[in-house]
């Protein structure tokens, strides 16, 4: 991991979000730092996609205050935006639009000139080996393209924070593993702080920090050694389920 910076890439605080009379978020506070991969693990309806959303200026919380590179994502969230990118949980690509077209809408939304566009999707895609595959309409891609497509258009602008929802939902093992190593590796060469919400542990383990996130609450943030030991458990996953295990 690169060391962090003081400043974290971002800064949450107090997050508060309710569904009428449903509390999806409860005063979550939590960072991510420079080159630092946060894992956040949370059960199904801990409150994950409710903080994605919230995070990628979809949804504006109850209370709270989240801010991308010292922008806040209230008042400032053009450049708070700016400096993110998304994976969505759901696919998201246009699948009757080439990937390359994909990719030029999400620059020109981001502002890229196109000649500087050009060249960040021709790196990008350059990195995910798919730039033979540029001028094929995205439903040609296998489910693991198509992923490494969405996770080349959420760099183009080049963000210094990385969102990722559950990124490797529907993905065969070997595609599973290949995004979370390219991610790992994006923090050390780039110093993308990343933050990948999951609710599968193994994704967590080589994870620099930890978020786990149960009823809309932190329930700890630290290492993942750090979780073991406070759960007593020699795997991540038991450690996990002690703290997240419903009440007798
Ligand atoms: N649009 C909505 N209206 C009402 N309640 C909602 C809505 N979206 C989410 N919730 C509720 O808010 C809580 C948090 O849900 P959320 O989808 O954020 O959790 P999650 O951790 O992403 O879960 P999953 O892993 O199942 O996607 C749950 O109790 C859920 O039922």
């Amino acid at each position: 991991m690169a060391e962090a910076d003081a400043a974290p890439l971002l800064a949450v605080s107090g997050l508060r979000k309710c569904y009428g009379s449903r509390t999806a978020l409860d005063g979550v506070t939590l960072a991510v730092g420079r080159g630092e991969f946060v894992a956040l693990l949370g059960p199904n309806g801990a409150g994950k996609s409710t903080l994605f959303q919230v995070l990628s200026g979809l949804f504006v919380a109850d209370a709270g205050q989240v801010e991308v590179a010292g922008c806040d994502m209230q008042r400032a969230p053009v450049p708070a935006l700016a400096r993110t990118g998304i994976v969505f949980q759901q696919p998201t690509l246009d699948l009757d639009l080439t990937v390359l077209a994909n990719l030029r809408f999400h620059a020109r939304l981001h502002g890229l000139a196109p000649a500087h566009a050009q060249a960040r999707i021709d790196a990008e895609l350059a990195r995910q080996g798919l730039a033979e595959r540029a001028r094929e309409p995205a439903r040609a891609l296998s489910g693991g393209n198509r992923r490494k497509v969405e996770l080349a258009r959420a760099l183009v602008h080049e963000p210094a924070l990385l969102l990722l929802d559950e990124p490797t939902v529907g993905l065969d093992p070997a595609a599973r593993r290949h995004l979370l190593e390219q991610v790992h590796g994006l923090c050390a060469e780039r110093g993308l702080g990343v933050l990948w919400a999951t609710h599968l542990v193994d994704e967590a383990e080589a994870a620099d920090r930890v978020v786990v996130l149960h009823h809309g609450r932190v329930r700890y943030a630290g290492p993942p050694a750090g979780l073991r030991a406070e759960a007593g458990a020699a795997a991540l996953a038991d450690a996990f389920l002690a703290l997240t295990a419903p009440a007798p």
